[in-house]
């Protein structure tokens, strides 16, 4: 049986206090609703919730306000936060605040309900210090699911010093990643260090990580710290770790045991205390299979996996991400540009095999090359390789996209001056049965492969199935 205990819910909108309350309650949860800061703090006192799940955006103020208030009086309180500001700031602010859990929304029911549960059974648990971390100017932008499962794993490994492995392809943002790790963790203070195996000849790697004495090799004048040396109290960032050779490899191993490392030619051990984050976008278990990376290696490096996701499958990040850029250009001091419409979509059919770097580069060259400050589909086409947007790729997205900004407007003018429209369902109950119909049909009704597909739990997608009426037994292909 799970724990139980007592849930006070603060959303200032009624349906999540009914649908969440209602879930918590089957699970045998005496819950309470709050619609305000000022109505969350009178239920504090009377109530005295084990857990606290609370929204940012309340109409009285910001609910991450008070919530380290809350804390320091009520220590063994779990505070669970649903937020839609789907940022890496968002995920910090509730970790730095000693959240329990941080949410996005829209989130999953059932992830709700298990982190209630886990609080409640986790008497020990895990609350962030107050670190007292800067808000502004944070690196990493966007809002996709796939960034803000990065961004709650980043929060969570600010306060500690596991050893970090980054994955993803070249551009995605591995380096980044781990300069924002480093500088809104406890190390910020020491230095930040990056070594690149693949850009260091294979001979120089092992002078170049841990030093070299005097005389250790033809052209070795004086005794050199190596980047170990030079990363002492702060982070050593190991860039395209797969490309490491396996000599180097034996002894990083033995650095990172041992916690000592001894320079090329030398024989006295210097201690190095040091954070280590890896990145590659080799993947590196069928290294391990062909005998080319180290297993132990791997293990001792991969204790907390980050996946950045290439650009073309969080679409969704691109013009957030191009505004962006053409702001950062802006205030570099170049023209200030705009998106048109119709740019804004052209970039997201592009399938960027370049990521974040090759629109980073698209962006500022844009800046320097157009003479419109808006920047239109036919600039884009001019100057960029964006014509060479595949016809099959572009055009069903392109018509899609079309196709519901079309709907909108219609329901929109339909809709002028009706309150309480729920244009979002009306648009979900449209497309969502075509997709799950489709998915579910090239799985044969399976539907443990269609919610592995769809990345939905499977309670999920069976609630749905019921909810559109969609039988998956009718799409099993008859033997
Ligand atoms: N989410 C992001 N928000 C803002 N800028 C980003 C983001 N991701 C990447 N960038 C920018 O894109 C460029 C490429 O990122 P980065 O060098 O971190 O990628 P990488 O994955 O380490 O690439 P490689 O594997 O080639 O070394 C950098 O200039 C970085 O600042």
């Amino acid at each position: 049986m799970p724990a139980t205990g007592a849930v006070l819910v603060v959303d200032d909108d009624p349906a999540i206090c009914v649908v969440v309350g209602e879930a918590l309650r089957r699970q045998g949860h005496k819950v309470k609703t709050a619609a305000s800061i000022r109505e969350r703090a009178a239920l504090m006192d009377s109530f005295a919730p084990d857990v606290l799940i609370t929204d940012v955006m309340l109409p009285d103020g910001d609910g991450l306000d008070g919530v380290a208030d809350i804390l320091a009086a009520r220590p063994d309180l779990n505070v669970i936060i649903l937020s839609a500001q789907n940022t890496l700031n968002t995920a910090i602010r509730a970790t730095e605040k000693g959240a329990f859990e941080y949410l996005p929304k829209p989130f999953d029911l059932n992830e709700l309900t298990r982190a209630v549960s886990d609080a409640i059974g986790a008497r020990e648990s895990e609350i962030a210090s107050e670190a007292g971390l800067p808000h502004d100017g944070l690196p990493l932008v966007g809002r996709s699911p796939a960034m803000q499962e990065v961004y709650r794993t980043i929060a969570r490994v600010l306060s500690n010093d596991l050893s970090i492995l980054v994955l993803g392809e070249s551009g995605t943002g591995k380096e980044l990643v781990a300069e924002a790790i480093h500088s809104l963790g406890q190390r910020r203070t020491k230095p930040f260090v990056a070594i690149n195996m693949a850009a260091i000849p294979r001979e120089l790697i092992e002078a170049e990580l841990f030093g070299y004495e005097k005389g250790a090799f033809t052209g070795a004048h004086a005794r050199t710290a190596g980047k170990f040396e030079q990363a002492q109290g702060g982070t050593l960032f190991l860039d395209e770790i797969g490309d490491m050779p396996m000599e180097a490899q034996t002894r990083l191993l033995r650095v990172l045991q041992s916690g000592e490392v001894t320079t090329v030619g030398g024989s006295k051990p210097v201690r190095v205390n040091v954070r280590i984050i890896a990145a590659t976008n080799k993947d590196l278990p069928t290294l391990v299979e062909d005998g080319r990376f180290r297993q132990d290696l791997y293990y001792r490096l991969n204790v907390v996996p980050i996946a950045l996701p290439p650009l073309r499958e969080r679409r969704e990040d691109v013009i957030l991400l191009a505004r962006h850029f053409l702001e950062r250009a802006a205030q570099e001091g170049l023209p200030r540009k705009t998106l048109s419409d119709d740019a804004a979509q052209l970039l997201m059919a592009w399938h960027w095999p370049g990521n974040v770097r090759e629109l980073q580069n698209m962006m500022q060259r844009l800046s320097v090359l157009t003479r419109e400050n808006v920047i239109n589909a036919d600039m884009l086409r001019h100057l960029l390789p964006l014509d060479a947007v595949p016809a099959d790729f572009a055009a069903p997205d392109g018509h899609l996209a079309h196709a519901i900004r079309d709907w909108a407007k219609r329901q929109l003018g339909i809709g002028l001056g009706q309150p309480n429209r729920t244009l979002h369902d009306d648009l979900l109950a449209l497309v969502e049965p075509v997709l799950l119909h489709e998915v579910l049909a090239s799985v044969d009704g399976n539907q443990i492969r269609a919610a592995a597909i769809l990345g939905i739990n499977r309670n999920t997608l069976r609630k749905k199935l019921t909810d559109y009426g969609l039988d998956p037994l009718s799409l099993r292909v008859a033997d």
